[in-house]
C-alpha cells in the first residue's frame, strides 16, 4: 500500500492577495525567499518632494521614510490586497543620502561615509483598501572601515553600476561587504526590507498562519 503522502499546511492564507508596491529586486527576492505568493505592483511616487517637505521641517529621516513607504503602498490600487510599501533612508552626522546618479557620485558619497558610522532607516508600511494597517522602522547602523583610495577604485571598477541601485552605494552581499568595519542591526533590513517584523505583521493580520 502505497504512504499516503499528506500536504504540508501552508504558511499563506490564500484567500488574502499580497502585493508587493516596490520595483527593488533585492525586496523581491527577499519575499520570494521567504517563501511567498505575491505580485508586483511598481508605485509612481516622486519621492523629492516628500523628501524635500521633511528636511523642511525637520523631520527626523525615518518619519520621512515612513511616509514614503505609506505614500508608496497607497499609490497602488488592488482592491482588497495586502499592498506592502518600503522605503530607506540613509543618514550619517545630520546629513540624508540618496542613491548616487552615477558612478562620480558614488565615489563622492563613499568618501564622505568612510570610517564614519551611519544609519539605515528601513521603513516598511502594510495597507489594504486604502488604509494603513501595519508599520515598522528598523535602524541598523553601519560602520564603513578608513579604505584607501585604491581599494575604493577597485570597488567601483568591481562593482560598477550595481552600486548605483541601493541607497549606500552598496550590495553588502556583493562586493559592497570590504567596505565594512562592523555591522549592527537587523541584516535584511540593511538589504530594504525588515522581513522578520513584516511576517509578523503579515501573521497579525491574518495573512500568513501562525
Ligand atoms: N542589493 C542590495 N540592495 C540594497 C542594499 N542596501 C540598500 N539596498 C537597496 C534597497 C532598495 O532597493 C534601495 C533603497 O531605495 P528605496 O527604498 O528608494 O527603494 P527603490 O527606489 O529601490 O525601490 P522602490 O522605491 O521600493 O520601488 O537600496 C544592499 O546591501 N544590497
Amino acid at each position: 500500500m502505497s504512504d499516503l503522502v499528506l500536504k504540508p499546511p501552508p504558511i499563506q492564507d490564500s484567500r488574502h492577495k499580497l502585493v508587493l508596491a516596490s520595483g527593488s529586486a533585492i525586496r523581491r527576492t527577499l519575499l520570494e525567499n521567504a517563501g511567498l505568493t505575491f505580485s508586483v505592483l511598481s508605485s509612481s511616487v516622486d519621492e523629492e518632494p516628500l523628501k524635500r517637505a521633511g528636511r523642511a521641517e525637520g523631520a527626523a529621516p525615518q518619519t520621512v521614510a515612513l511616509r514614503l513607504a505609506e505614500a508608496k503602498a497607497l499609490s497602488v490600487s488592488c482592491a482588497d490586497a495586502f499592498v506592502i510599501g518600503a522605503d530607506q533612508m540613509l543618514s550619517c552626522k545630520g546629513d540624508w543620502y540618496d542613491k548616487p546618479a552615477d558612478l562620480n557620485a558614488a565615489r563622492k558619497q563613499l568618501l564622505s561615509l568612510r570610517g564614519q558610522t551611519h544609519t539605515l532607516h528601513t521603513a516598511v508600511v502594510v495597507c489594504r483598501n486604502g488604509q494603513v494597517l501595519w508599520q515598522h522602522v528598523s535602524e541598523p547602523n553601519l560602520t564603513m572601515r578608513t579604505f584607501s583610495d585604491a581599494f575604493l577604485e577597485a570597488y567601483l571598477a568591481e562593482e560598477g553600476e550595481e552600486c548605483l541601485y541601493s541607497v549606500g552605494a552598496y550590495r553588502i552581499e556583493g562586493p559592497g561587504l570590504h567596505l565594512f568595519a562592523r555591522m549592527e542591526g537587523d541584516q535584511t533590513a540593511i538589504l530594504g526590507l525588515p522581513l522578520l517584523p513584516l511576517l509578523e505583521g503579515l501573521r497579525e493580520m491574518g495573512v500568513l498562519f501562525s
